[in-house]
């Protein structure tokens, strides 16, 4: 592979933003992409995927490069050179790569395998909390499967197509996918394409959704005709899928803490042809005693540390904090407490989150349950990244009996 220089000076810049400025990944590769329209698809792959690629790897290429987390311009192309020399990339003889140590990167590589933070580079206290909540074996792998890419995978909307027409409708625009095993509404994109462009996305024809979020919603089982509270919303992923699985019929309310958030899936369900869900933004704690033992489903797809989906977001990696754990376990805590309210008697909840640690998940369900005996504990499910090949994820079903 030979290197761009306008291509390479991009990934710099973007990665400066990200680790300097603090801005998120997602925003930054976005942006970055816009940078020149005469870009082909191989050059937009190349800098998504190197700005990536350094970010997930930040602490392993910062220890072989020892920039000791001083990321300036000069160690930005440091931690650039050890990633092309990690993967055979030959360097350029820019003047940024004059004295690149090609032996000693590959022998720092190699030393760097000894110290599992370091190899998989993550913070020590992320390695800490996983190993006592998961045991070594277990985080150990998880990790490795957490570093992998992600792929983009894709929700059929069934209120407007069939998946075999959705799959024949992107052939045509030279999107080619393949269904996921136990997965009736998934297709994955065999080969990464900016699926937002084509014409299928803008009939909502499909969302981008995660193969594991794609879960949820059906582990509800809800029915047309329902009413349903989701009640940590967002931009309404969930609460788009579970709208095709009510085939529209019923009432979903859609809630969140932001109102910005709330709008975007106002948007996405009007593409989505969506139009049984009423939006509320939880400004006080009236929102939810208006509802209170109103509902037949009510989903809590909780706030949590995000660690199932760092495939997904690696610089979660570097943004999240010890502190923000305690303080979101809370918030889990509360809002199961509270949001519980609303379900009526007979009526069902599900609880999920996008994290793998017990303490987010099982630990919080056991707790609910012991002050809560109204409630029985129906199922749950435990995805993990390195078992399914997706996201991490949390999932659990309870019935409130009396
Ligand atoms: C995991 S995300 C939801 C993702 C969304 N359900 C989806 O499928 O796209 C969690 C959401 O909870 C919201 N949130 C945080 N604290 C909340 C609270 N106290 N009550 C309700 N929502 C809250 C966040 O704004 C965020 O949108």
């Amino acid at each position: 592979m030979r290197l761009h220089r306008n291509l390479c000076f991009t990934v710099i810049d973007s990665l400066n933003a990200i680790f300097n400025d603090e801005e998120y990944a997602g925003k930054v590769v976005e942006k970055a992409l816009k940078r020149d329209k005469r870009w082909g698809a191989r050059d937009r792959k190349f800098v998504a995927e190197t700005i990536y690629d350094i970010v997930r790897w930040k602490r392993l290429y910062n220890e072989i490069a020892g920039t000791k987390d001083h990321f300036t311009r000069d160690n930005l192309w440091k931690l650039f050179a050890v990633w092309a020399v990690l993967k055979g990339i030959e360097l350029p003889d820019w003047k940024y790569f004059e004295g690149t140590p090609v032996r000693r990167i590959k022998g720092k590589f190699d030393e760097a395998q000894s110290t599992r933070a370091i190899k998989e580079s993550i913070p020590d206290w992320m390695d800490e909390v996983g190993v006592k909540e998961l045991g070594e074996a277990v985080w150990s792998r998880e990790l490795t499967a957490l570093n992998l890419k992600a792929e983009v995978i894709l929700r059929v909307n069934t209120l407007k197509i069939d998946i075999a027409t959705l799959q024949k409708f992107l052939r045509k625009e030279e999107i080619e996918t393949e269904k996921v095993r136990d997965n009736p509404t998934a297709l994955r994109l065999t080969e990464r394409k900016n699926v937002f462009l084509t014409d299928a996305f803008k009939r909502g024809y499909f969302e981008v959704q995660d193969a594991s979020s794609q879960l949820v919603a059906p582990f509800l089982q809800v029915q047309p005709g329902m009413r349903v509270v989701d009640t940590c919303a967002g931009a309404g992923g969930k609460t788009l899928h579970l709208a095709s699985i009510m085939q529209n019929k019923g009432q979903i309310i859609a809630m969140d803490i932001y109102a910005g958030k709330l709008a975007q899936l106002k948007k996405r369900a009007k593409r989505a042809g969506v139009h049984n869900v009423d939006m509320r933004v939880i400004e006080n704690t009236k929102v939810i005693k208006k509802l209170k033992d109103s509902a037949d489903a009510v989903l809590i797809d909780a706030p949590c540390s995000g660690i199932g989906v760092l495939k997904r977001n690696p610089d979660s990696k570097w943004k999240l904090q010890p502190e923000f754990l305690d303080t979101i376990r809370a918030t889990q805590a509360e809002i199961l407490s509270s949001y519980s309210r609303m379900v009526k008697k007979g009526g069902k909840l599900v609880y999920a989150t996008c994290s793998i640690l017990p303490s987010e998940n099982q630990d919080q369900v056991t707790s609910f349950l012991k002050s809560h005996p109204e409630f029985k504990f129906v199922e749950d499910r435990k995805i993990l990244p390195s078992k399914s090949g997706f996201d991490g994820f949390y999932m659990a079903l309870l019935e409130r009996e009396n």
